[in-house]
C-alpha cells in the first residue's frame, strides 16, 4: 500500500475531535475521491496525509513512513519528495512567473527534468503563458500551472482539496481530465477531495467521512 490511514484521531485545540476513528487504503496508482458534508474534516484529513498538520492517535503511513515517527525536517522532505498537493485556490507563488512556478517544487527537492518539464507545460497548454505573472491568467489556467507544479517532481501521491471548486464547468472538466491523466501517466495515487458526485465517480473508489469516520 502506498498510503494507509489506521485509526486516526485529530482534535484541534479546544474543540471535539474532527476525525474520531478514521481508516483508509490507497494503493500505487490508484484514485480515491474523499467526499462529505462542509465540515465534516476532508481537508483536515489532507492535511494530516500531506504531513501539514499532527494527529493525536493512530498512524498513517505514506510510502512505508510512518508519519508519527517524522520530525519536522522528516515532514517537510516528504512534502519535498513523495507528496504534492493541488488546492482550491490555486496557491501560486504571486511574485515568480509561470516558468518558475512550475519548476518550483522539483528544484526544492532537487528533481527537475527538464524533458519531463516541457513535456508537461506542453500537456498542460502552457507553453504561451510561461512569462506570465499568475494574477494575469484565468482560474483554469492558474489550476493547470498548478497541477504542473505538484506533477514536475513525479509525486507518488498526489492530494488535491476541491481542485475545480473555483472553476466553471467547462475549466473543471479540463483540469480534471489533465490531472486524471497525468496521474494516470506517472503511476501517481490520487487522494481528490469533492463535494461533485461526478467528479467522485470518475475515480476509482469513493469513501465518505461523516461523523469523523469513513462510513
Ligand atoms: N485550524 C483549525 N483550528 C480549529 N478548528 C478547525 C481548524 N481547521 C478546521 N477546523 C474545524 O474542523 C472541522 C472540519 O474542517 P475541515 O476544513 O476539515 O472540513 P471540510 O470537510 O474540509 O469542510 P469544507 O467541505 O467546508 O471545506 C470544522 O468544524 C472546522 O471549523
Amino acid at each position: 500500500m502506498l498510503l494507509t490511514v489506521d485509526h486516526v484521531r485529530k482534535t484541534y485545540p479546544g474543540g471535539r475531535p474532527v476525525l474520531q476513528d478514521v481508516s483508509l487504503a490507497l494503493d500505487h496508482g490508484q484514485t480515491l475521491a474523499l467526499t462529505g458534508e462542509s465540515g465534516s474534516g476532508k481537508s483536515t484529513l489532507l492535511n494530516l496525509v500531506g504531513a501539514l498538520d499532527t494527529f493525536e492517535s493512530g498512524e498513517i503511513t505514506v510510502d512505508g513512513q510512518a508519519l508519527s515517527s517524522l520530525n519536522d525536517p522528516g515532514r517537510a522532505a516528504l512534502r519535498r519528495d513523495r507528496v504534492a498537493m493541488v488546492f482550491q485556490q490555486f496557491n501560486l507563488i504571486p511574485s515568480l512567473t509561470v516558468a518558475q512556478n512550475l519548476s518550483f517544487h522539483a528544484r526544492l527537492g532537487e528533481r527537475l527534468d527538464k524533458g519531463w518539464l516541457s513535456d508537461l507545460t506542453r500537456r498542460l497548454g502552457l507553453a504561451d503563458l510561461l512569462d506570465r505573472y499568475p494574477e494575469y491568467l484565468s482560474g483554469g489556467q492558474q489550476q493547470r500551472v498548478a497541477i504542473g507544479r505538484a506533477m514536475a517532481a513525479r509525486p507518488k501521491l498526489l492530494l488535491a482539496d476541491e481542485p475545480t471548486g473555483n472553476l466553471d464547468e467547462t475549466a473543471s472538466a479540463a483540469v480534471l481530465d489533465l490531472m486524471l491523466d497525468l496521474v494516470r501517466d506517472t503511476g501517481a495515487a490520487l487522494l481528490l477531495v469533492t463535494h461533485s458526485l461526478d467528479i467522485a465517480n470518475r475515480l476509482d473508489r469513493r469513501a465518505h467521512l461523516a461523523s469523523g469516520r469513513i462510513t
